[in-house]
């Protein structure tokens, strides 16, 4: 089997070299090979977790090709322990066994308390997982967290990137201790890339492979390394004062030059000496004996355990949780609303109140009322889109680890996270919202409060919306900051009130008409004005030699200077309405790019997954049942595994 990637100037990279390999179940295997050597690509070909484009070769599974429901059988553990931090393992647990077991409450319960003995979590099973900000469990058990999370579907391959890494050599010990007891007594087949292992925890591995740029240079059990190593044919002993793992990694290392004594790999080619030797049988990790072939029954499991709706109401129920658990970010978010509004109320306090002695509004109120409705406008957008894209990198990881292990389909996923952040913000709005109103003395009568709150929990949505889009797109905050400034800022300034719309260049008139500021401030700006009187105009002062300011005795007539109408509102909330939508379609494609790495680059890659974005939404939405290449066709083929010894070859 070959991996093959896109180089630089269309030259081809190929980072596996003729690799051909097999693996018993029941047994624990270590990939090992210094940095570079392929170790992560192997596992993500074995995991089914790469492009298929870039392989050539087959991987088999109980003797059968083509094995695309293997995700269905198998877990993938990734080095980083991507977990909620504010959710207890029970509790993680909880959501991952409502997500992937279709069956009883009580069952579940059963099967989270089996899953979290034989990880020796009970005792810390309602323990905050914590992180680095809040302390909760330590990485021994946070890794082992991880681990019980796909252990719940019982797979029958479990594969594990770095599982020791970060750990003391006694939670390194502890965890593949586990992972051998998963092998030899629940009969799994375990893989997993280790660096550096202590030569205790070497030793209680079954099998190796070790890799050396993309080549394999030895693939058999464990006992037989030292006397490969030794044998005349390699010559290169692992001295007696030297952990054999860094010997085996310092000559590996050194293979490519140097003088190739005994000591050092210098100038030996390994990966020849292996293909070349009496221990490299075409299926290279031999049958122990221990288990005979056919003992371990393959896991059916034809489709996501549960429909697309109850996976939407899981998520949506993981994302309140997991909001409202943390009480610092939960309360914290609210009183700091609570006091921006009041701080605001109080800046323009009374401005937009009609005088008290003549019952109309005076012209000096204009303006005030206009900056305060811009603020709440600004403020309800900004408000929400910050903070959707700085947990956009954690809640990545986490939908990248838990789709690519089947757990969810993603339009529930994307759906559950726009509308936990839409009625979150949408409170976090009236909050401010509400004293802002009442002290700036903004129109109360009829429906014009509750309009003026819907707005801003509109204008929230679409900071929701903006934000899984941009967080999906960008990698890490500051390119967060680098897209949203430049994209709001000339919104924000021809939306007609920074630059009044009379003002604006025609060449700039076509931002005023995508800016959704100003589709919102015109529903405001019609919601505070309309029906309104104002008091006549002073004369001039003596003196005066300034231009005399505009004058306005009603509502309509201030309107119409700023190009606002009341027959504008269907319009406004149409262009809302659109905005949301299209918002919202291009977070999920982006959401999709993130979860299904399309080639063609960034924006290649997202205008290219676009159109099967936009089929999965609606036909979620619609309920149709699509059946496509993919996900759906891993779930059909899936169910065709038999039972008996899991075989990979390429
Ligand atoms: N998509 C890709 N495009 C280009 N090069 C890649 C790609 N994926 C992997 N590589 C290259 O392939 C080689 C093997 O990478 P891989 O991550 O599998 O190594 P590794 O053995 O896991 O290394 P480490 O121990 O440092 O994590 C590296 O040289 C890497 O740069």
């Amino acid at each position: 089997m070959y991996l093959t990637v896109p180089g630089p100037k269309g030259s081809k990279k190929t980072i596996l070299n003729d690799v051909s390999l097999s693996f018993e179940s029941g047994s624990l295997t270590a990939l090992m090979g210094p940095s570079g050597a392929g170790k992560t690509s192997l596992l993500s070909v074995l995991s089914q977790n790469c492009n298929p484009a870039h392989l050539s070769g087959q991987v088999l599974v109980n003797e059968s090709p083509s094995p695309a429901g293997l995700k269905r059988i198998s877990a993938l553990v990734p080095q980083d322990d991507v977990l909620l931090s504010s959710l207890t393992p029970r509790e993680s647990l909880s959501f991952m066994a409502r997500l992937r077991l279709n069956c009883s409450s009580a069952e579940r319960d059963a099967k989270i308390s089996s899953v979290l003995s034989s990880l020796s979590l009970t005792e810390h099973q309602h323990t905050l997982i914590g992180n680095v900000e809040k302390r909760g469990l330590s990485g021994g058990q946070r890794k082992r967290v991880s681990i019980a999370l796909e252990l719940l579907i019982n797979p029958s391959i479990l594969f594990l990137d770095e599982p020791t890494s970060g750990l003391d050599s006694k939670m390194a010990e502890d965890v593949t201790q586990i992972l051998q007891e998963l092998a030899h007594d629940q009969h799994r087949t375990v893989i997993c890339t280790i660096h550096q292992p202590s030569y205790r925890i070497f030793s209680s591995f079954d099998s190796l492979v070790l890799l050396s740029k993309g080549r394999v240079v030895y693939a058999n059990e464990v006992a037989q390394t030292q006397a490969y190593f030794s044998s005349p044919a390699v010559n290169r002993p692992p001295p007696s004062y030297e952990n054999p793992c860094d010997f085996y990694m310092r000559i590996l290392q050194e293979g490519d030059g140097g003088h190739g004594d005994a000591e050092s790999g210098g100038g030996f080619d390994f990966a020849s000496a292996w293909s070349a030797s009496d221990l490299n049988a075409r299926n290279l990790v031999p049958t122990s004996g221990r288990w005979a072939p056919g003992e371990i029954e393959l896991v059916n499991r034809k489709s996501y355990a549960v429909n697309r709706f109850s996976q939407f109401a899981i998520l949506f129920h993981r994302f309140v949780i997991d909001y409202m658990k943390d009480k610092s970010k939960f309360l914290g978010g609210a009183g700091l609303k609570i006091t921006v509004g009041v701080m605001v109320g109080v800046v323009w306090l009374d401005q937009a109140r009609p005088d008290a002695d003549i019952g109309l509004y005076t012209q000096d109120s204009i303006f005030p009322t206009q900056g305060a409705l811009f603020v709440c406008l600004f403020s309800a957008v900004m408000d929400t889109l910050f903070p959707t894209v700085m947990v956009m990198p954690t809640t990545k990881s986490l939908l990248k680890r838990e789709y690519k292990n089947g757990v969810y389909s993603l339009p529930p996923y994307f759906y559950a996270q726009l509308l936990s952040n839409v009625c979150f913000q949408t409170v976090n709005s009236v909050l401010m919202g509400t004293p802002i109103y009442l002290l700036v003395g903004l129109n109360t009568s009829g429906w014009r409060m509750p309009i003026f709150l819907a707005s801003l929990a509109v204008m929230s949505s679409i900071g929701a919306a903006l934000g899984l889009f941009i967080g999906s797109l960008v990698e890490n905050t500051q390119q967060a900051q680098q897209i949203v400034m430049p994209t709001l800022v000339p919104l924000e300034l021809f939306s007609g009130y920074i630059i009044p719309y009379n003002k604006i260049p025609d060449y700039f008139l076509f931002l005023y008409n995508i800016s959704f500021f100003a589709y919102a401030l015109s529903l405001l700006e019609i919601n505070q004005f309309s029906g309104a009187e104002f008091s006549e105009c002073s004369p001039p002062a003596p003196g005066d030699t300034c231009p005399p300011a505009a004058c306005f005795q009603t509502g309509e007539q201030l309107l119409a200077s700023m190009n606002v109408y009341e027959d504008d509102v269907g319009r406004d909330v149409l262009a809302l309405a659109v905005t949301f939508s299209l918002l919202s379609f291009l977070g999920y494609y982006a959401m999709r790019y993130v979860v299904g790495g399309w080639d063609g680059g960034c924006f290649g890659g997202f205008m290219g997954g676009a159109l099967g974005g936009a089929r999965d939404a609606a036909g979620w939405l619609c309920g149709w049942e699509r059946k496509k290449g993919g996900e759906e066709e891993d779930e059909e083929r899936a169910g065709k595994e038999g039972g008996g010894r899991m075989t990979y070859v390429f």
